[in-house]
């Protein structure tokens, strides 16, 4: 009671106006002597220790009865595992429950991992829209299309689909043999430099593949030592995804490179359109790239509009079949970063695990040789179209690569509104993230029997192909992979001109089987291999 009398005698000395201001500063005296006993420290914790509640009261209220630890690490989550990513923990993460969460940051993120689940969210557009990860919209840019939703993006996807016909693919075929002729001569080299040892393969595997998309989607417009460098800066893009919803770029860390290498793959790619450009506008000029092709439709279709401009009656037969507006070359080079994007890392891991595969099996690579052989007997004439829809085996051992290594085991989709997922009565709220995993879809025993066997006869006489709504391999729902047709037409390709013309030989470790995860999957020790010419002479299997 004194010390209050004190401080409000002192006050009155040193202030003396109003009663009111009076009173106030006798509460002031009360607070600074509290003052006294708060140090700076303890006003820091207790804030902490309020910001740590709410991040954990938040994280509960989203988790809601999902599966997932009871306790989040405060802030941060399981961040060090995004930067470490172990297959063994996405697995647990998956066979925890329909659906399980986690939360790193400030994001919130739910896994849907059975095939029901992973499809309700596929096929939920009006709920849900790709996100990729946080990074992703900084490589990409946020005008990406493939951040378009809705109208929009059907629109946007419909302009691209003469990309991937039929006729278009047969198009693209003759670059990525000359490329794969090119690489299967390094391949050589490289094992001859090392005296026949096997050598990690997936580094090679990744730059082969870099290459192949290169030509097919801007051909000869880009030099060989062009693609090389977009090889080279594409595993910093990569590795820049891993770090799963770190919320800015840091100077010097891996994102702020894979950032500045995707700006310069996009810059290397729009003064392709500029030469496309110049070259398809020249009369005859005939398409061999995916830019060729996209610029031939715009241009027909910008004839198309001068002339209905000019009045005259265009016959049905001459009228394009969609008619494109015309994109600039920063917008053409966007779109073809992100067919790069899609298709890099997962057909990179797709052939990595299809040559470890084959090459343990020789019986089964046999039978590829055999049905090359009887159908293109003479390995130096071109590969078709038409030849490889005669290939039932050397498909069905692609297809099997893609449902026991699905090279995209998860596709993260971002909650736009509210989504009630009534199978599991659980709110996924606006804002989290929300995963399918294709995983346990593609291990189903009850569509694949034993899952866990590679076993390519199950797509001739087994009942594969009619397990269409567990192959998630390429998605479903609106954004199902745009080139999941070439994609594996390109590694049939890949694989019959390869087994005609080399033998390659798999040293196996004990950690070959092991799945290391980088954006998508690969062989834990790096897929050790060797590689020689066939003996035998052409037409022999
Ligand atoms: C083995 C190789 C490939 C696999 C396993 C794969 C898988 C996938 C998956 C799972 C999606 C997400 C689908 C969804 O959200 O429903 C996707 C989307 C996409 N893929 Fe692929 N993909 C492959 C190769 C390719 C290639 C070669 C291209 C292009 C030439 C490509 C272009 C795309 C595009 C553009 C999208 C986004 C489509 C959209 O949002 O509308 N992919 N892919």
């Amino acid at each position: 009671m004194a010390s209050v009398m004190e401080a409000f005698n002192a006050s009155t000395t040193h202030y003396p106006g109003t009663v009111r201001a009076t009173i106030a500063t006798g509460d002031m005296g009360i607070l600074s002597r509290a003052l006294e006993h708060v140090n700076l420290l303890s006003v820091f914790l207790t804030l902490f220790a309020i910001a740590v509640a709410y991040d954990q009261i938040q994280y509960w209220r989203l988790k809601g009865s999902l599966a997932g630890q009871p306790f989040k690490i405060p802030f941060l989550g399981p961040f060090h595992e995004s930067v470490k990513p172990s297959f063994e923990k996405y697995y647990a993460k998956w066979v925890s429950g329909n659906l399980s969460c986690v939360s790193v940051f400030h994001k919130f993120v739910i896994i849907a991992s059975t095939r029901d689940m992973a499809r309700k969210v596929f096929n939920s557009p009006a709920f849900v829209k790709p996100c990729v990860v946080d990074v992703a919209h900084k490589l990409l840019r946020p005008e990406n299309w493939v951040f378009l939703d809705g109208k929009e993006h059907v629109e946007y996807r419909k302009g691209l689909n003469g990309l991937f016909t039929r006729q278009a693919l047969e198009t693209y075929l003759p670059g990525q043999q000359e490329v794969y002729r090119e690489y299967f001569e390094e391949f050589l080299q490289m094992t001859r430099e090392k005296d026949g040892v096997g050598q990690p393969f997936v580094y090679m595997l990744r730059e082969l593949q870099c290459a192949v998309s290169c030509r097919t989607f801007v051909g000869h417009y880009m030099s060989r030592e062009g693609v090389k460098r977009i090889a080279d800066d594409y595993y910093n893009i990569t590795a820049a995804m891993e770090l799963v919803n770190f919320p800015i770029i840091i100077p010097f860390t891996k994102t702020w490179y894979g950032k500045k290498a995707a700006d310069k793959v996009i810059e290397a790619f729009a003064n392709c359109a500029a030469k496309a450009r110049v070259r398809m506008r020249k009369p005859g000029a005939e398409p061999e790239c995916i830019l060729d092709r996209w610029l031939a439709h715009m241009l027909q279709s910008d004839r198309h509009r001068e002339r209905v401009a000019k009045g005259e009656q265009v016959p049905q037969d001459e009228t394009p079949a969609m008619l494109l507006r015309n994109f600039s070359d920063f917008e053409i080079s966007m779109t073809i970063f992100t067919f790069l994007f899609a298709s890099q890392d997962a057909t990179s891991s797709a052939c990595s695990w299809m040559l470890q595969l084959l090459a343990d099996r020789p019986e089964m690579l046999q039978k590829v040789r055999e049905e090359a052989v009887s159908i293109r007997p003479d390995p130096s004439h071109e590969v078709t179209l038409d030849m490889l829809e005669n290939m039932p085996w050397t498909r069905a051992c692609v297809k099997e690569v893609l449902r026991y290594r699905p090279p995209v085991i998860m596709v993260p989709y971002l909650v736009k509104k509210d989504f009630h997922i009534s199978e599991s009565n659980y709110t996924a709220r606006k804002g989290s993230m929300i995963i399918p995993s294709t995983w346990l879809s593609l291990h189903d025993p009850e569509a694949y029997p034993s899952p866990d066997v590679y076993d390519p006869e199950r797509w001739i006489s087994g009942t594969a192909e009619e397990q269409g709504k567990n192959w998630l391999v390429f998605g479903t729902g609106p954004h199902y992979c745009l080139g999941q047709t070439y994609a594996v037409l390109n590694l049939m390709c890949f694989l019959h001109m390869l087994a005609s013309e080399l033998e390659w030989r798999h040293t196996i470790t004990a950690r070959s089987e092991e799945i290391r995860v980088f954006a998508t999957i690969f062989p834990m020790d790096d897929l050790l291999l060797s590689f020689s010419r066939r003996a035998t002479g052409a037409g022999t299997a």
